[in-house]
C-alpha cells in the first residue's frame, strides 16, 4: 500500500513540485498539494511543509505561514503523532508555530547560500532517518538565506541531552568542524526533531538530491525512512 504524502502550498513555496517529484516519480508514493487555506488535511500519513519563500519572507521566513489556516490541523496531526517534515522553509514556519524549539537567523555571512554541503546522520531511531546508518555523511544542497539556527543554551542542551539534534553540518569524512557550518548554526545544526521525535526540521533540501541525474541520491534515505515507518516496507 502506497504511503499517501500531503504537501502544503503556501503563496511562495517553490519546493513543493520537486517534493511531490521526489515522493511521487521516484519513490512511487501517493502524493497530493495541500493549498495553505485549506483547513483540513484530509487522509495523508506523512505531512510535507516544502521550502521556498512563504509570503515573501516578509517580517520573518514562516512568520506570516503559520497563521495559514492548514496550520492548525498540521498541530493537530502532530500532536496525534503523524510525521511532520519541514524542509527549509519549512523549518522555518514549523518553528515559527511552535512545534521546533528556536529560530533560524540570518545566515552568518548575511547572504543567501546555494551549494552542496554534507551533513553526518547523528540519529537514526527517527521516522526521518530509520533507513540511514548512524555517522552516516549525505552529500546534501542547501539553499537560503536564513539557515543560522539558534535556541537559547538551556535549549541546546536539551536537544543534545534528548538526541534531538539529527544532522550536523560536518566535513566529507565526518568531522564536525567550524569550516564546514555554511551558516553559524549552534552546534553546526542542520536539522532538529520535537521530543515526540515526529516533527522534523530541516535546512538541507532532500528532495533536491534523489537522482544521481541531479549529482546526489543521498537525499532518498529520507522518504525511505518514512515509507518503512508509515507502511513497514523496506524500498
Ligand atoms: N529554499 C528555501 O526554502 C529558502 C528559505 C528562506 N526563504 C530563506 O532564504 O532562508
Amino acid at each position: 500500500m502506497a504511503v499517501r504524502f500531503g504537501i502544503l502550498v503556501f503563496p511562495g513555496s517553490n519546493c513543493d513540485h520537486d517534493a511531490y517529484h521526489a515522493v511521487k516519480h521516484v519513490a512511487g508514493q501517493e502524493a497530493r498539494f495541500i493549498w495553505h487555506k485549506e483547513t483540513k488535511l484530509g487522509d495523508v500519513d506523512v505531512v510535507i511543509v516544502p521550502g521556498g519563500f512563504s509570503y515573501g519572507d516578509y517580517l520573518r521566513p514562516g512568520a506570516i505561514a503559520r497563521f495559514s489556516p492548514i496550520m492548525q490541523d498540521v498541530i493537530r496531526f502532530a500532536r496525534e503523532g503523524g510525521p511532520v517534515i519541514g524542509i527549509c522553509n519549512g523549518f522555518q514556519v514549523l518553528c515559527e508555530s511552535g512545534l521546533l524549539p528556536g529560530v533560524l537567523l540570518r545566515n552568518a555571512s548575511l547572504r543567501f547560500i546555494c551549494k552542496y554541503v554534507h551533513v553526518r546522520v547523528e540519529q537514526t531511531d527517527t521516522p526521518f532517518t530509520n533507513a540511514l546508518q548512524p555517522g552516516q555523511v549525505l552529500r546534501i544542497p542547501i539553499a537560503h538565506g536564513e539557515g543560522n539556527y539558534f535556541a537559547p543554551k538551556e535549549v541546546l542542551e536539551r536537544l543534545e541531552a534528548n538526541g534531538q539534534v539529527v544532522f550536523r553540518y560536518c566535513e566529507p569524512d565526518g568531522r564536525i568542524t567550524e569550516a564546514a557550518n555554511p551558516n553559524g548554526s549552534a552546534h553546526n545544526i542542520a536539522g532538529i526533531v520535537n521530543e515526540q521525535r515526529n516533527v522534523l526540521g530541516m535546512m538541507p533540501h532532500p528532495e533536491r538530491c534523489v537522482e544521481a541525474l541531479l549529482g546526489s541520491e543521498d537525499g532518498l534515505g529520507i522518504f525511505r525512512s518514512l515509507i518503512r515507518h508509515v507502511a513497514g516496507v523496506s524500498v
